[in-house]
């Protein structure tokens, strides 16, 4: 795709520039010549630094709001004005489409794509039927949500859907058929498809290459990955067990507003209801995400023994998991031991999870300090820490603490990525 290409160009631009400037030194023949050229360096640099600092401001947005923004430099809106991401060569643009997008993982993707410049020409926002007009203020401008048309959305290049699986296995192939744009999935339809690549781009992504539809992890299973794959490269992971402490956004917005009304509910005495999960969630634990299946682990769990073996290459993996929902509103944690083939020890590990990208190691218990939901909510990396020699393996064994925000690596920030890399 054209977003590395657009990225290498401007730098090529720039350093021309430079190198242009270099060629004609000025002559310093008196005190007064040197003088002026220290003002023009002074004025030069004064310019530079103020035109990024208005570069990166956000995007005003436009009183009125549209089916779509296009923010190429070329349609440029009075009122708007250009980020870096909107300044690359209109055949450099991309124009996207996000189905879900009122969602709590559409709506993480729209920031996410907004905060890390990603080249939009033309943003579309697709719900169901009941927020279609509705208007939604973006880094990119004010959009309306559309109703999703199969055949418009396949003129556009890059399409998030974040919409439960039926929605995708519907569309899915219809959408990324032939010239469609590239669709990449966070549902659960595709992930096990031997056709379809499952991607932590910081693993995998070499597999995404050439696709058209690209599935995104289950959110467990991805931040869990971010710590155990350089592990498995370091020191060869031979069984995984884990529990998690999933959040309440991990079940969508509805899970969400469910958490936050019961809390509401409990604290004036009042009965706490539940509708969406199995049982009220304030102030208790339940131990059942999704369904049961016949080996009576939950769908959830089998799906972090599924697809971590899918991206991680090693087919017969043994991993268990107990999957637990816990009344936070958002970032998912999880206590994970692994017994290794090579012997390993805490300071190596920690050595090799503080260089992996998309991960930060918080370990000093001396100073309590240690990942927690609180400290990795709406951050991009990984944290990782209670890194600890496992009493039951002993050299071959090991523990470890990690906490990430599944709306983030495990949904929107992954997908972006992977859309990045192609
Ligand atoms: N929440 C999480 O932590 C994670 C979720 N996922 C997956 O991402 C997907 C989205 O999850 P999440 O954001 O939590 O779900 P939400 O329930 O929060 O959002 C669902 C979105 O889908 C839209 N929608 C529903 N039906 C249609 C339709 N027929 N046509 C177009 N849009 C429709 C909804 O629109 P409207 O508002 O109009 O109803 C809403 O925008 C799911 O597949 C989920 O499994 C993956 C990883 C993590
Ligand atoms: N099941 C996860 C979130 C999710 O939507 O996962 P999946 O995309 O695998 O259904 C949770 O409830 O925390």
């Amino acid at each position: 795709m054209h977003i590395l290409v657009a990225r290498t160009e401007n730098k090529k631009a720039g350093r021309h520039a430079s190198e242009q400037h270099q060629r004609q030194p000025p002559q310093l023949s008196d005190f007064r010549v040197l003088l002026r050229e220290i003002m023009r360096a002074l004025i030069a640099v004064f310019s530079l630094y103020i035109c990024s600092a208005m570069a990166f401001m956000p995007t005003t947005l436009p009183s009125a709001s549209r089916a779509c923004v296009r923010t190429s430099a070329g349609r440029r809106r009075a009122g708007t004005r250009l980020t870096p991401m909107m300044a690359v060569d209109q055949g450099s643009t991309l124009k996207v489409g996000i189905v879900g997008a009122t969602g709590a993982v559409g709506e993480e993707i729209v920031k996410v794509l907004g905060h890390r410049n990603f080249p939009v020409s033309e943003l579309h926002l697709y719900a169901s039927a009941r927020s279609a007009g509705k208007s939604v203020a973006t880094p990119f401008g004010s959009v309306s949500i559309e109703e999703f048309d199969l055949d418009k959305a396949r003129g556009l290049d890059v399409i998030f859907l974040a919409v439960g699986g039926d929605f995708s296995k519907e569309y899915a192939i219809k959408l990324s058929a032939t010239d469609g744009p590239v669709v990449i999935d966070n549902s659960s339809a595709f992930r096990l498809d031997p056709s379809v690549p499952l991607i932590v781009p910081e693993i995998n992504q070499q597999a995404a290459k050439g696709k058209k539809l690209i599935a995104n992890p289950n959110c467990t299973t991805a931040i869990g990955l971010m710590a155990l794959f350089p592990l498995h490269v370091a020191f060869g992971i031979k069984k995984v067990i884990m529990s998690t402490y999933q959040a309440a956004s991990g079940a969508g917005a509805e899970g969400m507003d469910e958490l936050k009304a019961g809390i509401a509910s409990f604290v004036k005495g009042e009965p706490v209801k539940n509708e969406f999960f199995a049982y009220p969630l304030p102030f208790n634990v339940i131990p059942q995400i999704d369904v049961f299946t016949d080996n009576l682990y939950t769908k959830e769990e089998m799906k972090v023994t599924w697809e971590a073996r899918k991206i991680l290459g090693v087919p017969d993996l043994p991993v268990s998991c107990t999957a637990v929902r816990i009344p936070t509103l958002r970032a998912h944690s999880e206590a994970i031991t692994i017994e290794t083939e090579r012997p390993v020890t805490p300071d190596g590990a920690r050595e090799v999870l503080g260089k992996f990208p998309g991960l930060k190691v918080v370990d000093d218990p001396a100073k309590k300090l240690y990942p927690m939901p609180l400290t990795a909510t709406s951050v991009y990396d990984v944290e990782v820490g209670r890194v600890r020699q496992n009493i039951v393996f002993g050299d071959h064994g090991l523990d470890i603490f990690v906490c990430g925000d599944q709306l983030l690596r495990g949904a929107a920030l992954n997908a972006v990525i992977i859309a990045e890399k192609l």
